[in-house]
């Protein structure tokens, strides 16, 4: 006859060792902190991607010999890395910035508790304050307004998303403030169908949602029939709208992790036309900030060439000359000026740094108008892969 297995014991175990894997966690940032403050004095870049390769790999190795497959590993360990990369950012940031160290912080974010917006700031200031003071708006001139006034420190807005593309009115109220970018994040989008009670999907006849998702999801919802919607200034509105009339006719476009705050639950999960949705925040505030030359950074620029042939060219050309990589480019329409356009680039190079200030010196013979918007350090951490022979 088996042994009975007592479930509870288990469970206890595993909740020991949950507790002593998290110790372990702490004492590798701890030591990952030490070797920021080395590579401070020996001005080494943060990253060193040879030296995750060779440790992945040792420890996928390692791992077979305990029965665990290097998938697992791989993924375990990609994560680690990435926290240790933005912790060790973070903490050079500091040491650059002295100024902007305080342990508590104001942000304005679109929406309230439970928005992607409020998640991506929760995360964005996880590892560099210790409180957020949250003040939530109903659209982003809002929050460009409570940053410029004073009101809050910082303000933080979604600029693009993998499967919807640029928000194009956050690029138009860029043109007319004179914050700065100092920060940004990359928050994964995970639309899920919320309901506030027990329901199901053929019950739903209202969807609650915020344009951006519901423009997301449109696949999923094509597919709906009989569903109207109801269009809402943000996902968190839309979620306390459904929160309060607890209809087994209602549903939410929304994060999972946002609807927990709203004792929402996911009725359908994964309903994003594309699996890999993800949406990249910028963060303004009223002072820029110095990004240390170890951490890779992002230049936001946005220019104007008027009607000239040819003279965003001649600025491109610049930056390849310069061998400067420009990430990205957008163009949006100038209000009151017909048919001309401003153009918004971002570069992955330092300000600070000769070749880029050098370019932008050449790029403004060009041009009739040039600004920096700002310059911040790259947040996202691409992870290191490990040669298929190694595994
Ligand atoms: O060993 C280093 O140089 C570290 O910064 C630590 C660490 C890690 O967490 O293991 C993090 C970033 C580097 O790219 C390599 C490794």
């Amino acid at each position: 006859m088996s042994e009975i297995l007592d479930l509870n014991e288990i469970r206890q175990q595993i909740t020991v060792l949950d507790q002593e894997l998290l110790t372990l966690f702490a004492k590798r940032r701890a030591l990952t902190l030490n070797v920021a403050k080395s590579k401070v004095q020996q001005i080494r870049p943060i990253r060193d991607q040879q030296r995750e390769q060779e440790l992945l790999v040792r420890l996928i190795k390692h791992g077979k010999t305990l029965g665990l497959d290097a998938h697992y590993v791989t993924s375990v360990f990609q994560t680690i890395i990435e926290d240790s990369v933005l912790n060790q950012q973070a903490y050079l940031q500091s040491l650059a910035n002295p100024n902007i160290q305080v342990p508590t912080v104001s942000v304005a974010f679109l929406g309230n508790k439970g928005s992607y917006s409020y998640l991506a700031s929760h995360r964005y200031f996880s590892r560099r304050a210790e409180k957020i003071i949250e003040s939530g708006c109903q659209n982003f001139a809002d929050i460009l307004q409570q940053v410029e006034s004073g009101q809050v420190d910082y303000g933080m807005l979604p600029i693009e998303n993998t499967s919807s593309g640029s928000i194009n009115e956050v690029y138009d109220l860029l043109q007319h403030t004179n914050l700065s970018i100092v920060g940004e994040i990359t928050q994964p989008i995970e639309h899920c169908l919320l309901t506030a009670v027990n329901t199901s999907l053929d019950k739903i006849r209202t969807i609650y949602a915020h344009g951006q998702p519901f423009a997301q999801c449109s696949n999923f919802l094509d597919k709906q029939k009989n569903i109207r919607i109801e269009y809402c200034d943000s996902t968190a509105d839309a979620m306390a709208q459904a929160s309060e009339l607890q209809d087994e006719t209602i549903a939410v476009i929304g994060s999972e992790e946002g609807g927990q705050l709203y004792q929402l639950h996911a009725l359908e999960k994964s309903i994003a036309n594309q699996r890999e949705n993800h949406s990249r925040f910028i963060l303004v505030a009223r002072k820029s900030v110095e990004v240390a030359e170890q951490i890779p950074a992002k230049t936001a620029l946005i220019l104007a060439t008027g009607q000239k042939a040819g003279a965003l060219v001649e600025c491109l050309l610049v930056l390849k000359e310069k061998g400067i990589n420009m990430c990205k480019l957008e163009s949006r329409p100038i209000q009151g000026r017909p048919w001309e356009e401003m153009f918004y680039i971002d570069v992955e190079a330092n300000l600070k740094s000769f070749a880029l200030q050098e370019a932008i010196n050449t790029i403004t013979q060009h041009t009739n108008f040039i600004k920096v918007l700002g310059c911040y350090p790259i947040e996202h951490i691409s992870p290191t892969n490990v040669p298929s022979d190694e595994i």
